[in-house]
């Protein structure tokens, strides 16, 4: 089985954009798992633009299912995640303006970093996964640096199987194999939705866990508007 982890930067965002505190992500975080979600990420960014550092540490209490942080690991990063003990680390590369993760790790060139930080969170009891584009030296990399899983940036392939292109989905297969014989666990994540999971399910059999955001928490607005319009009409009777 794949783990579903909810990805609620957006609801962080939606928060922002007013101030105050509605919606509230640590209910947010709490009602994904009672429906059924089987992780929580965040992605704090240094700007916090979204997900602020606190968020992290007001989230721990209450994820009961698999915590995730996402991030570049820069000195600031490290230290809320070896605060907050998430149960996974992924490591991501992004640079300070970066509207979105737009690159997997260069594991080669990267390695003695990697190498580094990884020891510090799996010292510490965190599992680590690094986020990694579909390429086969990238995955042999990435077993250098003792991580425990890959995630497997899935954006060329969302965007791909958009246009028809279902055979984008070949190098994610290909590395999804080299990593589980390398004893490499793999997630995969970016732009993943219900129109394209249930196909990159299918396959990548070996896949232990799928994080979603910007497509989730849009599904759920168009799936919900019509029950809440019906709601508000009511009340206006
Ligand atoms: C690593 C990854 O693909 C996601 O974490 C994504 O980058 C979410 O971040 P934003 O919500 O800031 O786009
Ligand atoms: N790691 C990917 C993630 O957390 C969510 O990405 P997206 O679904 O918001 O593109």
């Amino acid at each position: 089985m794949t783990k579903l982890s909810v990805n609620i930067n957006k609801i962080a965002t939606l928060r922002n954009s007013r101030g105050g505190d509605v919606p509230n992500v640590v209910q947010f975080a709490k009602d994904v798992q009672r429906f059924g979600a089987e992780g929580v990420t965040i992605h704090p960014r240094p700007d916090e633009r979204h997900i602020r550092y606190q968020d992290a540490h007001d989230l721990k209490p209450v994820v009961y299912t698999e915590y995730n942080i996402e991030g570049n690991p820069i000195p600031k990063f490290i230290d809320l995640v070896l605060a907050t003990k998430p149960t996974q680390v992924t490591l991501v590369p992004d640079s300070i303006d970066a509207i979105t993760s737009n690159a997997g790790w260069d594991t080669i060139k990267n390695k003695d970093f990697l190498v580094e930080v990884i020891k510090e969170f799996k010292n510490n009891g965190i599992r680590t996964s690094i986020f990694v584009d579909p390429v086969l030296k990238q995955i042999e990399g990435a077993k250098e640096t003792g991580t425990d899983r890959i995630e497997l940036y899935t954006e060329a392939f969302a965007h791909q199987y958009s246009l028809g292109n279902k055979d984008a989905v070949i190098p994610y297969v290909d590395c999804a194999k080299l990593a589980d014989s390398l004893d490499l666990g793999v997630n995969a994540g970016h732009d993943l939705s219900l129109d394209n999971i249930e196909f990159f399910k299918q396959s990548i059999p070996n896949l232990l866990e799928v994080s979603i955001g910007h497509a989730l928490i849009t599904e759920s607005l168009y799936l919900g508007v019509e029950n809440v319009i019906n709601m508000y009409k009511n009340k206006l009777k």
